[in-house]
């Protein structure tokens, strides 16, 4: 399966040195999951977290849920030991904390072969710093093993010293940057976190505004929050009603030797189809997830 192309709605944190929240993980209806060393972890914990997330990882059960490990900086005490015990795992990502140039996917992705990475590990980046947004293009073009983005925005709100506000349009150059590299380099992207657990409405909205821009899918911090990423990032019935219609009369048209067609009065031309084609197959595999 391409790495782009699956299901990537809800994708939720969990610290390491939570055994509960690791456990957990098992049964919640998220299509991924962040095992994270880093930034939910203080100092004290970071050797818990990670004996815990690779006993998780080497004991199994998460069935189609895409893990990801979120390891410490390699300009950190824990940094190179957490990337050596993630290559070894079972782990499909190495999520990468504050990714600022091309070197250090190079550098993991060598460290990586040296512990013998199962063939489809990837390596994701965090795009969360000002720098990050500034070398998106070269960050995305680094390596063959890059699989993703995932925004953080809290850190990249933290450096721009911009407010957290409803449009997010102080934020909204940084993720058009991410989101123009990741695309031109068949890359996935997962939107960042909406830390008021409190406010329902707002995650909505984000949410909607995440997939109106083009996001696979919104990074979570709380179980509460998968049914509704899972809802907005879906594609939802009407959606795919329509995009089998337009596939359907397309390929009637093209039977006819006709490259478009009308369809209730909308003219659909082949890179319609291609958008629809990608549509009902996301719609397919999320229905094959819910059934594994
Ligand atoms: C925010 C929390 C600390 C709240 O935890 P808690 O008080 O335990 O919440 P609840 O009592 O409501 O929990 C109910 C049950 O759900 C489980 N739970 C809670 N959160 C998680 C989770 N993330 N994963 C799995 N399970 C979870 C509890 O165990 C309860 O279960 P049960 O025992 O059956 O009742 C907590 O939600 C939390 O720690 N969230 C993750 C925070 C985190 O990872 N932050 C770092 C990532 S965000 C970031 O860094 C983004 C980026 O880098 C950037 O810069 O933007
Ligand atoms: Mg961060």
């Amino acid at each position: 399966m391409a790495v782009s192309s699956r299901p990537r709605r809800s994708v939720l944190y969990m610290p390491g040195s939570n055994a509960r929240a690791l456990e957990k993980g098992r049964t919640l209806l998220a299509d991924g999951l962040i095992f994270d060393m880093e930034d939910a972890v203080a100092p004290d914990s970071k050797k818990l977290a990670r004996d815990q997330i690779i006993a998780a990882l080497d004991a199994g059960g998460f069935g189609p849920r895409e893990i990801q490990v979120r390891v410490n900086g390699l300009n950190t005490p824990w940094g190179y030991d957490d990337i050596v015990a993630t290559a070894r795992s079972k782990a499909d990502a190495i999520l990468l904390p504050k990714v600022e140039s091309p070197e250090t996917i190079q550098q993991v992705a060598a460290i990586m072969q040296a512990e013998g990475a199962h063939e489809n590990m990837r390596i994701w980046c965090m795009m969360e710093t000002p720098l990050a947004m500034l070398n998106a293009r070269e960050i995305a073009g680094a390596h063959p093993l890059l699989g993703g983005f995932v925004m953080g925005t809290s850190d990249l709100a933290k450096d721009l010293n911009c407010a957290h506000t409803r449009d997010r349009l102080p934020m909204i150059t940084s993720l058009g940057l991410c989101m123009l590299a990741a695309r031109a380099y068949d890359l996935a992207i997962l939107d960042g976190v909406h830390l008021d657990l409190s406010d329902d409405e707002g995650f909505d909205a984000s949410c909607v505004q995440g997939r109106e821009l083009g996001f696979d899918g919104k990074t979570l911090i709380h179980p509460k929050t998968i049914a509704a990423a899972n809802k907005a990032f879906a594609p939802s019935e009407t959606e795919v009603a329509w995009a089998r219609k337009i596939i359907a009369a397309h390929k009637d048209a093209s039977a006819k030797g006709q490259g478009v067609v009308l369809v209730d009065g909308k003219l659909i031309e082949n890179l319609h189809v291609v958008s629809a084609q990608r549509l009902v197959a996301l719609a397919d595999q999320i229905a094959a997830m819910a059934t594994a």
